[in-house]
């Protein structure tokens, strides 16, 4: 660390940059201003190191992102709210592969990542990046195509904004999709997994989405969260999928998020067994936290798109082109399931 700090540019929430100390500046790397600007920030040190003339750049940031203050949640929602006409009280998620769902709405407006006040962006392959609202089978809807995940380099915080966002634009109920590994050996790739709950990794080692002030106005300090996954709406799915002729290939379990970008390795995939982990992934968890402390009603899914691999003599390997094959070839049931509950979850919630 010592001699990364010989050759620091602190940039300050402007952006600009100026040279801390001695030492060779080989690049500055700026990322959008927006970003620095809105976080209220003490600022970022960007260390650029030169290891005896070999290119080699660093980046340090001081202090932690503090979360979007009520107010910039509020500019953003208002920022959607007055580029549609349409009043979603239900809002979609789209996991790896799974983004279709949000081309089949009719009068839509769609407004990408960068476009929308404070919004992170989406810098991985299969999560288009765009918010997306409009009527499913006259519903209105929002859905995003395309999530942020922690190993992008965002925090747990920001990886769950658009949930806030959603609340702020009258969002009651939501359904999370994401693509995950089958831990449990009953499953098979392309199967649909209802989640009943989760295990928070990163929560049992100490960050979380809510981490940090709390603001009352979306929601209690000490939120509760076993009853996440709303029974009513599992059940609700339960009957859609018999209706489809699914049931062979709908499981229901246990989401864990790990932080990723890697896939597991044998020995940890041996320990998630034995706490009873049914599925495998990267997302989810910060979203449904976020859903539940401001009060909203959650249905989640996991598209199994790999088995996990539990030997230790084999070539095969998780990978991320054959999640979003899987993706694609189950899309058309996985849009028909999050549609036809759609239409259900708004007669519900007209019903009270
Ligand atoms: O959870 P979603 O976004 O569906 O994507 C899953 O698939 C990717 C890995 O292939 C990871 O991002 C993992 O989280
Ligand atoms: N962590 C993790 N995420 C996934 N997303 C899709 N498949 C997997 C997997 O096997 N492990």
């Amino acid at each position: 660390m010592s001699s990364l700090l010989n050759n620091l540019i602190v940039t300050d929430p402007s952006g600009s940059s100026r040279k801390e100390s001695g030492g060779n500046l080989i690049h500055l790397q700026q990322r959008p201003t927006e970003d620095m600007a809105t976080q209220g920030n003490r600022g970022r040190l960007r260390a650029l190191a030169s290891g005896g003339g070999s290119m080699c750049l660093e980046e340090v940031v001081i202090g932690e992102e503090i979360p979007y203050p009520y107010e910039v949640i509020q500019e953003s929602a208002e920022y959607l709210l007055s580029g549609t006409r349409h009043r979603p009280k239900i809002g979609v998620i789209c996991g790896s592969g799974l983004g279709g769902l949000a081309d089949q709405l009719d009068e839509r407006d769609v407004f990408p990542y960068e476009s929308i006040p404070n919004f992170p962006v989406s810098t991985v392959v299969g999560h288009a990046g765009r918010m997306v609202i409009g009527l499913l089978s006259g519903v209105p809807v929002m859905c995003m195509q395309g999530r942020f995940h922690a190993y992008e380099g965002y925090p747990l915080w920001k990886c769950a904004m658009p949930v806030r966002v959603m609340k702020l634009m009258g969002v009651e109920q939501i359904i999370v999709t994401n693509a995950a590994g089958g831990l449990n050996p009953g499953f098979k790739v392309g199967d649909i997994m209802i989640i009943k709950d989760h295990i928070n990794m990163q929560g049992f080692a100490g960050d979380s989405p809510l981490r940090g002030r709390n603001d009352e106005r979306f929601g209690p300090r000490f939120p509760a969260m076993n009853n996440a996954y709303d029974k009513n709406l599992r059940d609700m799915a339960k009957k859609i999928v018999a209706d489809m002729n699914l049931s062979d290939v709908v499981q229901e379990g246990v989401y864990v998020m790990l932080g990723g970008p890697t896939y597991e390795t044998v020995a940890e995939l041996k320990l998630l067994r034995v706490v009873g982990v049914d599925a495998v992934g990267m997302s989810t968890v910060p979203e449904v936290v976020v859903a539940r402390h401001c009060g909203m009603k959650v249905f989640a899914f996991s598209l199994i798109t790999n088995q996990c691999i539990m030997q230790y003599d084999t070539d095969a390997t998780a990978n991320h082109e054959e999640v979003i094959e899987v993706a694609d070839k189950r899309k058309k049931d996985l849009q028909e399931l999050a549609c036809r509950l759609i239409v259900k979850m708004a007669v519900v919630d007209q019903d009270g």
